[in-house]
């Protein structure tokens, strides 16, 4: 199956766990790039382009594989009708490109999309805009998120995750809980906000600590800053990483305070033996794949031409859907993950018999 995982750290991609993979290069434009399609079994492989800077071509592919294989397991668990799918382009400098060269860049990368007829479909991700996807489809290239920011709606569906996640360790509603949030951009913002709004005694923290600054004045009293690297070690009740990938290490659990991780940064256990040692330590993780889902299904329902009250619905059952996985976890003694990646094996098994 695609969706197999690939060892965390390793030195060499695997190749052979994605359905496909495809290097993409140009260099009159300076493009380097990566097109993981993981597995199509639901669907064409849909998920972001992310555009950052790498340390080597192997962890651009490495890390284009990793994230288009939790985009299988995010589609199969929202019941969605697409693969999981993604790509990165490996920025050269430390800014951002703009104008024409960024154009040139995309221009080419969408000719690249172009070529897999559909089999890969991108949208927006770190360092990539809807503007961007627009650019990709002038090629000829199917594109999503060419129109709306998923941002607010992935934070819909994480915040209705965190409170299924509290509800389920610790038994109450968020008021008065205590929850670091990492990472105060599109996502971690609003979730701040709805979890401040409930009652909740929000900390934040951002490497860019002008912004984590303004955060915690709009939301009042009782809301703090905190060191970014030391945020997953803080004493709170909820930590919820919405910045960068592989916080939570064999190596740094054991200083895990939380009793609850529950956010919307992908991959953000750098392995099963992570996750392992959490439970062990009566932490109750919800799993980034099944919390996340918010943006690929408002971008579904933008597609299926789905109602205001169909949509929030949908981002309501993730809640629903993190209660199921975190009671199947503990009947059958498995962390959260590796029964919610069971689940999207099952799906996943079920649509080739059925195919
Ligand atoms: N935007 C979505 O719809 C969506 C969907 C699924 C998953 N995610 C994931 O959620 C996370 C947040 O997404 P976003 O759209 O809010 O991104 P964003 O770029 O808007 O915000 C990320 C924030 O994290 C901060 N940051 C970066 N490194 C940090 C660190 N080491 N410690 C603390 N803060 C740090 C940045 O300064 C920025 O403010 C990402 O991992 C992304 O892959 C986002």
């Amino acid at each position: 199956m695609g969706s197999q995982r690939t060892n965390p750290g390793q030195a060499d991609p695997e190749l052979f766990a994605s359905e496909q993979v495809i290097t993409c290069r140009d260099d009159t434009v300076g493009l380097r790039a990566v097109i993981a399609i993981d597995d199509t079994t639901l669907g064409p492989g849909f998920g972001g382009t992310r555009w950052r800077w790498y340390p080597s071509p192997a962890a651009a592919v490495v890390e284009a594989q990793r994230l288009a294989a939790a985009m299988t397991l995010k589609h199969a668990l929202a019941n969605l009708p697409y693969g999981g799918a993604k790509s990165v382009i490996m920025a050269t400098g430390d800014l951002p490109l703009q104008g024409a060269e960024r154009e040139a860049v995309l221009a080419r990368f969408g000719d690249f999309v172009a070529r897999t007829a559909g089999s890969y479909v991108p949208g927006v991700d770190m360092g990539t805009t809807p503007q961007d996807m627009r650019l990709i489809e002038s090629r000829g290239a199917r594109a999503f998120c060419d129109e709306v920011d998923p941002g607010p709606y992935t934070a819909r569906g994480v915040y209705a995750a965190m409170r299924a996640g509290v509800r389920h360790a610790l038994g109450r509603d968020m008021d008065g809980v205590r929850v670091t949030v990492q990472g105060t951009g599109h996502v971690g913002a609003s979730l701040a906000r709805q979890a401040a709004a409930d009652g909740a005694v929000v900390a934040v923290a951002d490497i860019d600590a002008a912004r984590a600054d303004a955060l915690a004045e709009e939301l009042g009293s009782g809301s703090t800053v905190v060191d970014p690297a030391e945020a997953p070690f803080t004493d709170c009740d909820v930590f919820a990483p919405c910045a960068i990938a592989r916080v939570l290490t064999v190596d740094n659990v054991g200083k895990v305070r939380a009793r609850v991780v529950a956010g919307a940064a992908n991959d953000t256990l750098d392995s099963p033996e992570a996750g392992a040692a959490l439970r062990a330590a009566g932490v109750t993780v919800v799993p980034d794949f099944v919390a996340n889902a918010g943006g690929v299904i408002q971008v579904h329902a933008g597609i299926a031409g789905w109602s205001d009250i169909q949509l929030s619905t949908a981002l309501e059952e993730i809640g629903d859907r993190v209660t199921d996985i975190l009671a199947e976890a503990e009947d059958r003694d498995l962390t959260p993950e590796d029964a919610a990646r069971d689940r999207a094996a099952r799906r996943l098994a079920t649509a080739r018999e059925d195919h």
